[in-house]
This record gives C-alpha cells, structure tokens and sequence, in this order.
C-alpha cells in the first residue's frame, strides 16, 4: 500500500510505517503525477483535493485530512469515485481555546480591561465555538452564542447576528461556506464593519475568508479603528501586508497548532483507515507525546488576571507568535515557512496548577 502524506503531519511514520509505504512532500506541492500509484492521501488544509488532482489517481482508495475544516476537499467527487474519506472533527478545538485565552488575556492587557463582565459573542458555536464559550464563561464573561443552524433546534439559546456583533469582543468560529442558505464568506461584509463600533474588538480563528481584510483595511485606517486578532488571512498564504500594523495580534494560522491537536488529527485518519482496512488500532495518542517541558506549578493564590495571563504565557506565549509574524512578513514564503517550522506547542492541559482549591479545568488547565 502506498501512502502520500503532507509533510506538515506528525507521526505518520510511526502510525503508518509498518503496513504502508510511506512518502511525505510539502503539501502545497502534491500533483496529479505524483498520485498515480498512492492508495492512500492524507493532507492538511492547504491541498486542494479536487478534480484536477485527482485526474491520474486510478488506484487511490482513501483520502484523509488531518484537520476540522475540510473547505478544501470535494467530499462529492471523492463520495462519487468510491473513495473513502475521513477527517478529524474536533481535533484541534482545544489548541483553538487555548489560542483565544491567550488572546483574551492579552487583549485586556491593551485596553486595561477587566474581562469579567465584558460580553464575548461566540460566531459558530460547534466544537471550538464551545470551547471558547467555556474559557469565556469561566473568566466571567456573558457570552453570547449566534449560530442560525443550531438555532433551529433551540432558538432561545442564540442571538442573531446583528445583535452578536454589538458585543464587547466578537469571535468566529464557522467553516467557509460559499453558498447554501447559511454562506460564511464575508460574512463580515463591508457594511457590518463600517456599523462597527471603535471600541470593539474582533478575533477571527477560522477561516480568511470569512472577514472582507480589504473593507477591513479601509475601516483601520479611518478616525475609529477596530481591535484585531487575526489568526488567518483572506488568500493565505498571501497576507494583505498593509492591514498588518492595524492588527493588535497576527499570527499566521496556527490557532490550532497544538502538539496534542496535531497528533489527534493524525490519529482520527489512522482510526479511520484501520476501520476501512479491517485492522485493529495498535496505539494510543497519549502514547506518542512526550512529556510537557513544565507539568506543574503551585500557587499561593487562586490567580487573578493578570496572574492567570502570565500563567498561560508559561504554556503558550501568543506573542511569540505574533512578533515572529511581524519580523517574517514580507520575506518569500513566510507564511509557510512559519507553520512549517512552528516551534513545539504543548496544550494548557498539560499544566496543573496545585496549591489552590479552585477548579482551573474550566479554563483549560489539567484537573
Ligand atoms: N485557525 C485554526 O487553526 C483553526 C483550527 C480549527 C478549526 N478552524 C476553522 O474553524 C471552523 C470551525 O471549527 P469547529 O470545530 O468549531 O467546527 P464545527 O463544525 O464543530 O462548528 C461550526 C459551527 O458553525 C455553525 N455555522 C455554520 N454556518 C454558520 C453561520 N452562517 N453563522 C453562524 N454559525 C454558523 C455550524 O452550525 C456549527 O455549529 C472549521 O471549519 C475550520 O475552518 C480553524
Ligand atoms: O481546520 C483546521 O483543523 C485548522 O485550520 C488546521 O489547524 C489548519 O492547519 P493546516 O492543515 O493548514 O496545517
């Protein structure tokens, strides 16, 4: 069995090497050729699995994405070839709570806010949309959910989207999607960005496309600019240069690159195409991380803010991210390059915190 994989992916040797031949390639790098004799794909986001490259693949079987968002696959072509496929729903939800933690935290820093009693409006209230909704609720934020699918079910427990975009901080949380009844490309238009008010601020973990970066360029160099996080960018790997210095904190989409995320997202494809195979699953994720750099720290105090925000820093420093962005932009294939060489991310459950009776779990550190 020959097995291509993106690069990018970890442990695939390890889960695959002992029943596949396995080859790896930088994943925007996969062509029609090199799929004539695989079996079996896996990739990440940034491979467009479509007709094209598809066209000589006779003998593929199974296509994996390593990821939650699966916008660059044709699922259809795949279901109609007989081809198999899986993803990874939910893999990286929690690196993506983490990641907006660290940003909430760093976002009260800039405006000397107490986060405790601002409203934070959750767009998409799926896998990470919730883990969000928990680390705000549990920093003492109202939250507020918007989420037109979902709402069909329970119409009480969201709000529509005119109303979330009044909220204190604005999240996203939605697939891009381009048509259909519910489309979330641009779904922040120039129009809801121009009806924006100064004072907010508005974090985007999803997907570039999702948010008009031109509009939202316009509106940043006008009298009352917005407060951005932007983890990914309209026409990745290109990054709309300008609207960088207007961004309170950019980094180059890998809110959900976590160690433990990535390694769930390999899993998921391996359990997947031990079922499709007919073969038992011989490991455990757990068994293929390392041990966290720090495990455990005690503290004196149940932590307040400004604690808590050096605390996260020890496991995840969002800044580091967003001043190696700063320093890459411009240079060729920085974007890439970033995420390739993307230093090693442990989860805040890999942290426990003794010495205090309060339960830190809710906000993602270990129980
Ligand atoms: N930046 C990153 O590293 C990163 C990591 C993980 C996921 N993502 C992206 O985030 C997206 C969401 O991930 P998830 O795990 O929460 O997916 P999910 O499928 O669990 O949840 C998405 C939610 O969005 C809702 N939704 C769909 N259209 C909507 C609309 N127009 N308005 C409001 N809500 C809408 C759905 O009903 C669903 O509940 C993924 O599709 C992926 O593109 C990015
Ligand atoms: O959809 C996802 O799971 C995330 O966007 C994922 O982290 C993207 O990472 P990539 O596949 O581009 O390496």
């Amino acid at each position: 069995m020959k097995l291509l994989a993106d690069e990018n992916m970890p442990f695939v040797q390890e889960l695959f090497g002992d029943w596949a031949e396995v080859t790896t390639c930088p994943g925007r790098e996969i062509s029609p050729g090199q799929l004539r004799d695989v079996d079996v794909l896996l990739v990440r986001s940034i491979t467009r699995v479509d007709e094209a490259l598809l066209a000589q693949a006779g003998r593929l079987a199974f296509v994996g994405t390593a990821t939650i968002g699966c916008d660059h696959v044709d699922t259809g072509l795949l279901a109609r070839r007989g081809i198999g496929f899986a993803s990874a729903p939910g893999c990286n939800k929690v690196a993506v709570g983490d990641y907006l933690l660290a940003a909430l935290l760093r976002v009260a820093v800039h405006k000397g806010w107490q986060l405790a009693g601002k409203t934070l409006a959750v767009i998409g209230a799926g896998n990470t949309g919730s883990e969000v909704a928990g680390r705000a609720r549990a920093l003492g934020m109202e939250v507020l959910l918007c989420d037109p699918l979902l709402a069909e079910r329970d119409p009480t427990a969201f709000v529509e989207f005119d109303q979330a975009l009044r909220a204190d901080i604005v999240s996203f949380h939605v697939p891009l999607v381009r048509d259909g009844e519910h489309p979330t490309w641009h779904l922040l238009d120039e129009a809801r960005i121009a009806g924006l008010d100064g004072e907010q601020v508005l974090i985007n973990a999803c997907r570039g496309d999702v948010w008009d970066n031109r509009a939202l360029l316009q509106r940043q160099q006008g009298p009352e600019p917005l407060t951005l996080v932007m983890d990914v960018w309209e026409h990745e790997p290109e990054v709309l240069a300008p609207l960088v210095p207007h961004v309170l904190l950019a980094t180059p989409h890998i809110a959900g690159y976590s160690l433990e995320g990535k390694v769930r997202g390999t899993f998921a494809l391996y359990q997947a195409l031990c079922t499709q195979q007919g073969r038992a699953v011989a490991v455990t994720p757990g068994q293929l991380l390392p041990s966290p750099p720090v495990a455990a720290v005690t503290l004196a105090e149940v932590p307040e803010q400004a604690l808590l925000e050096r605390l996260v820093r020890l496991v995840y420093d969002i800044e580091r991210d967003d001043l190696a962005f700063r320093r890459a932009l411009g240079q060729p294939g920085f974007f890439d390059r970033l995420r390739k060489d993307y230093p090693q991310r442990r989860e805040l459950g890999s942290l426990r915190l003794l010495g205090v009776d309060n339960d830190l779990a809710a906000l993602g550190f270990k129980a």
